[in-house]
């Protein structure tokens, strides 16, 4: 389970999560309403998931862009 804490400068940061640079990327698997998704492999396990690039329009809704997020392939 993520949560959101703060680092030493009050930053807000989810733990829990991976960064995106512990993933390789391998190619597109499609685009639905609200982004698009990609293969990846983790580079920490090798495990195959499916990432989510969320495309927020409006940066006002406290959400930095892109946002990710992964499943299962
Ligand atoms: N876990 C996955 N494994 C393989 N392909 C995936 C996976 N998740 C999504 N895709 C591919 O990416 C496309 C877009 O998926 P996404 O979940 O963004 O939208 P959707 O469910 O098709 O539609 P909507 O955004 O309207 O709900 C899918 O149609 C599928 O081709």
């Amino acid at each position: 389970m993520s949560s959101l804490e703060r680092d030493n400068h009050g930053n807000a940061r989810f733990c829990g999560c991976s960064s995106i640079r512990d993933f390789e990327f391998l190619g597109k698997l499609g685009e639905g309403t609200f982004g698009e998704v990609y293969k990846a492999r983790s580079k920490k396990d090798t495990s195959v998931v499916a990432l989510k690039r969320i495309l927020m329009h409006n940066e006002k809704d406290g959400v930095r862009v892109p946002l990710y997020y992964s499943s299962t392939s």
